[in-house]
């Protein structure tokens, strides 16, 4: 079920390029999310860090070297069993690519996993936006690298003029075909692009001042940087037709990086909900019982950077049944139950 598998992200990027400090930064501000994590070596991260990291201990660490090379996909799959284990509870799972490492060969890994507990979470480029040239030529792999990913962060924005970094965008947003572009100074993106943030409880009970409604709520503003995405939310009554959602996910958007939540398909399948998670190209639909007595919504967020969220609202809403006349064929959950993990005929994501 979607709710129980833990996302697994890749972290890539080349020598230096920030994904330590983003890792780091993720790890701050996480708060009541529990993340793993698997590095090369645990000596980058912050000390204040580890407290969270700690909780997986040093059994997580692969050692020297590139991780790709020194791991093959048994032994990812042995640590990835260590940090999936239901005692360490842990929301999220990030493998910090080394600088060197074939960021597609850990993709590939992660999804030939059979560990049923994890769920692809993405992967996550990080660009350091004052060499970005320089690295371009002289590791020409960097485009390959661009192409795969999820989701790029141009970091070090602060390094260049406002000039340079419009062209190193316009450079990244080319190569980056329909990944998400979002720009960064010491790795600070929100991790809720990344994943759902468990929300403490002092934040549920605790009251807003006006203050927090206007300007945020303190200490870690500056590391939500909403302007860097856009967020569209669907909730309806109305069932959704499989065969139009269908083609909305098969023909989305660039730069529309998650998608999340669950679908009514009405009386194409009135026994069950799908739970939808999408991250990139890849995309999985997770059917489960209704829940008794719950009633029957279709609430999906779509999350994305330089989207146009006018455009998505109205898409979505023409995947809406018209009524009577607009019931799908018996056929048309096909489309979708291509995206059901364990079905014989399931897609093959598109690591390349
Ligand atoms: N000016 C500036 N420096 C940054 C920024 N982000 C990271 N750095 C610095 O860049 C250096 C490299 O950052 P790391 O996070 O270690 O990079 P990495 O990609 O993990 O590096 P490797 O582990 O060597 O592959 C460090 O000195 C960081 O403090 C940024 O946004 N601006």
């Amino acid at each position: 079920m979607t709710t129980q598998q833990i996302p697994v992200v890749v972290l890539a990027g080349f020598l230096g390029a920030g994904k330590t400090t983003l890792l780091n930064h993720l790890l701050r501000s996480a708060r009541g999310t529990r993340i793993g994590v698997m590095v090369n070596d645990f000596g980058d991260i912050g000390i204040d860090a580890m407290t969270v990291a700690g909780q997986v201990g040093s059994t997580v660490s692969l050692g020297n070297g590139c991780l790709c090379c020194a791991v093959d996909a048994s032994e990812l799959d042995e640590y990835l069993e260590v940090l999936t284990r239901p005692e360490l509870r842990l929301d999220v799972i990030v493998i910090e690519a080394s600088g060197l490492a074939e960021p597609q060969e850990l993709v590939r890994m992660v999804l030939a996993s059979d560990n049923e507990r994890i769920v692809y979470g993405g992967l996550i480029e990080v660009v350091d936006a004052a060499e970005f040239a320089a690295t371009r030529s002289r590791h020409p792999e960097t485009d390959r690298h661009l192409a795969a990913a999820d989701l790029v962060v141009v970091n070090k924005t602060d390094r260049v003029p406002p000039e340079q970094l419009r062209t190193v965008r316009e450079t990244v947003t080319g190569l980056a075909g329909r990944a998400a572009v979002v720009e960064a100074v010491q790795g600070r993106v929100d991790p809720e692009l990344l994943f759902d943030r468990v929300v403490p409880e002092d934040e549920i009970t605790g009251q807003m001042s006006i203050e927090d409604v206007l300007y945020g709520s303190g200490e870690d503003d500056h590391a939500h940087p909403h302007a860097a995405y856009e967020t569209v939310s669907l909730a309806t009554s109305t069932p959704l037709h499989p065969r139009r959602l269908m083609a909305f996910l098969d023909s989305r958007p660039e730069g529309l990086y998650r998608i999340k939540g669950f679908v009514d398909f009405g009386t194409a399948d009135p026994a069950n909900r799908y739970g939808v998670h999408a991250v990139g190209r890849f995309l999985r639909f997770y059917p489960e019982p209704w829940p008794a007595g719950e009633e029957r919504l279709t609430q999906l967020v779509l999350i994305g950077s330089g989207t146009d969220t006018a455009a998505l609202r109205k898409e979505l809403a023409a995947c809406e049944q018209n009524g009577p006349q607009d019931t799908p064929d018996e056929h048309s959950m096909w489309g979708v139950l291509r995206y059901v993990p364990g079905t014989e005929d399931e897609p093959e994501p598109d690591a390349s």
